[in-house]
């Protein structure tokens, strides 16, 4: 007979140090607080924070932090505690920080994306080192279990791309300029306003925040080394109102998308990885183009799974604790139990090919003779770079003598689409090549 499980008590304890009680710091205290027995039941050791670090004891804060707990000194939290909780971000002093924190035998959670894209190996060779756990699942769109799902559910695939939005506080920007007609400066601080932003917000709008992320998302998919320098960006500082405006006369949303994905530079050649983050234009019937908000979505291809969807809240305080204490039950979890966190897994070692490599379609939109042959031109243009054409729109007529025509092309390597490019400035009949975007999503 099934004998029904035991619900006593846990008889272990577990100490917890939190390193900064910002946005998601004061999330993941406020749970862990007033969850406690629940977060008992699931690791099997009842946590207690023994110790926040902040910079300034005094400053006024939410009073889900106790005031008791607060202390300046990092060190003693890294270094005195089973479980240290890194909510500090930036590179420094978070790296010494959690180096400290390993040596001392703790397991470690962060959503510090930055860190792991510029000093992941050295974390990972520490957690091992240590014989403890790292977890990061905040660091990759915030609740939505993206890092768990490209560890360990995908461990028994091949994945072949990722293309997702991956950075809450742009697709606020962009989305508030589509749907309210926002200014992007209005969008920018509202996002500020609900703790989306990173502390410097030139991160999220460069796209490096975005790049951080798209370097772990090809670590994990692709078990090989990614860092930041290996992301090819562009950010969306220079979108402007007219550029949604033109978006959707495309049938179209303007997004910022990660994208990861396996290919090889020409048929025959050795497979690699192109990683990169830019702004794209996505139809408005793929389901990328209608997330909002702060929402993040991330597309999963694999060989066998084929399609996966993960959709969900990308930032936040809330939400980016939700997925820090998922990743603090485990490594508890295994503090009672056993077990250990999967270790950094990079056997496959792709080369990381350069931006000419990455397959997309190009949207150019050029003003053109509007006379017999014109089409015929740009037409041979493609021919010779071994482009082909899906769609061709004669979208304003400027004079009786010229219009703007929108082409738009089939996927085909970067390297093929910028020579068809620089052929159809060199062509008699264009006039001038208004504007080039790349669409994703097909
Ligand atoms: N806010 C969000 O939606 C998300 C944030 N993250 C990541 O989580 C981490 C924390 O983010 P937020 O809470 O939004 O940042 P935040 O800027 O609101 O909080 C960071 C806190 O750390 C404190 N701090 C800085 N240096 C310190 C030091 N040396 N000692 C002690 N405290 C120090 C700051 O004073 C601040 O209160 C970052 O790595 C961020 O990238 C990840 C996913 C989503
Ligand atoms: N600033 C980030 C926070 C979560 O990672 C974002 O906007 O996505
Ligand atoms: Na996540």
């Amino acid at each position: 007979m099934v004998q029904p499980q035991s619900s006593a008590p846990s008889s272990r304890a577990l100490t917890v140090g939190v390193l900064g009680a910002g946005t998601v710091g004061t999330q993941v205290i406020r749970l862990l607080t007033e969850q406690a027995e629940e977060f008992a039941a699931r690791s099997g050791a009842l946590l207690t924070v023994t110790g926040v670090a902040v910079r300034d004891v005094e400053a006024p804060r939410d009073p889900a932090v106790p005031r008791e707990l607060l202390t300046d000194d990092a060190t003693a939290v890294a270094t005195g505690n089973d479980l240290v909780i890194e909510l500090i971000g930036g590179i420094e002093p978070a790296r010494t920080l959690i180096l400290a924190a390993f040596k001392a035998g703790a397991s470690v959670i962060t959503g510090n994306k930055a860190l792991i894209a510029a000093h992941g190996p050295e974390l990972y060779a520490a957690a091992a080192a240590a014989g403890t756990d790292f977890y990061y699942e905040a660091a990759v769109a915030g609740a939505i279990p993206v890092v768990y799902a490209l560890r360990e559910s995908m461990a028994g695939d091949r994945v072949t791309s990722v293309l997702g939005i991956v950075n809450g506080t742009t697709n606020y920007i962009l989305d508030e300029m589509s749907t309210k007609g926002l200014s992007f400066e209005r969008a920018l601080a509202a996002a500020q306003e609900l703790g989306y932003a990173e502390a410097d917000p030139t991160a999220d709008v460069e796209g490096l925040d975005a790049a951080a992320k798209a370097a772990i998302i090809a670590s994990l998919a692709f078990h090989t080394r990614v860092g930041l320098d290996d992301v090819t960006v562009e950010g969306i500082r220079e979108i402007t109102s007219q550029d949604i405006r033109e978006a959707h006369a495309s049938g179209c949303e303007l997004k910022l998308l990660a994208i990861a994905q396996r290919c090889r530079p020409e048929a025959g050649a050795a497979e690699g990885i192109s990683v990169r983050v830019h702004p794209a234009l996505v139809p408005t019937d793929h389901p990328l183009a209608s997330v909002h908000g702060a929402f993040n979505a991330v597309l999963v291809e694999a060989e066998s799974a084929g399609r996966l969807m993960f959709y969900g809240q990308g930032a936040g305080g809330a939400p980016t604790a939700s997925a820090v204490l998922s990743d603090v039950v485990a490594a508890a979890a295994h503090r009672v139990h056993g077990g250990q966190a999967p270790r950094e897994s990079t056997y496959a070692a792709l080369p990381i090919l350069g931006p000419g490599a990455a397959v997309t379609r190009y949207q150019i939109q050029l003003l053109v003779d509007d006379a017999p042959g014109s089409l015929a031109a740009m037409a041979g243009v493609f021919a010779d770079h071994a482009v082909s054409i899906n769609s061709v729109r004669q979208s304003a007529y400027v004079s009786q003598e010229q219009a703007v025509v929108t082409i738009v092309t089939h996927p085909a390597p970067v390297s093929r689409l910028d020579a068809a490019v620089e052929g159809l400035g060199a062509c008699e009949r264009v006039l001038e090549v208004v504007s080039i975007r790349r669409v994703e999503g097909e």
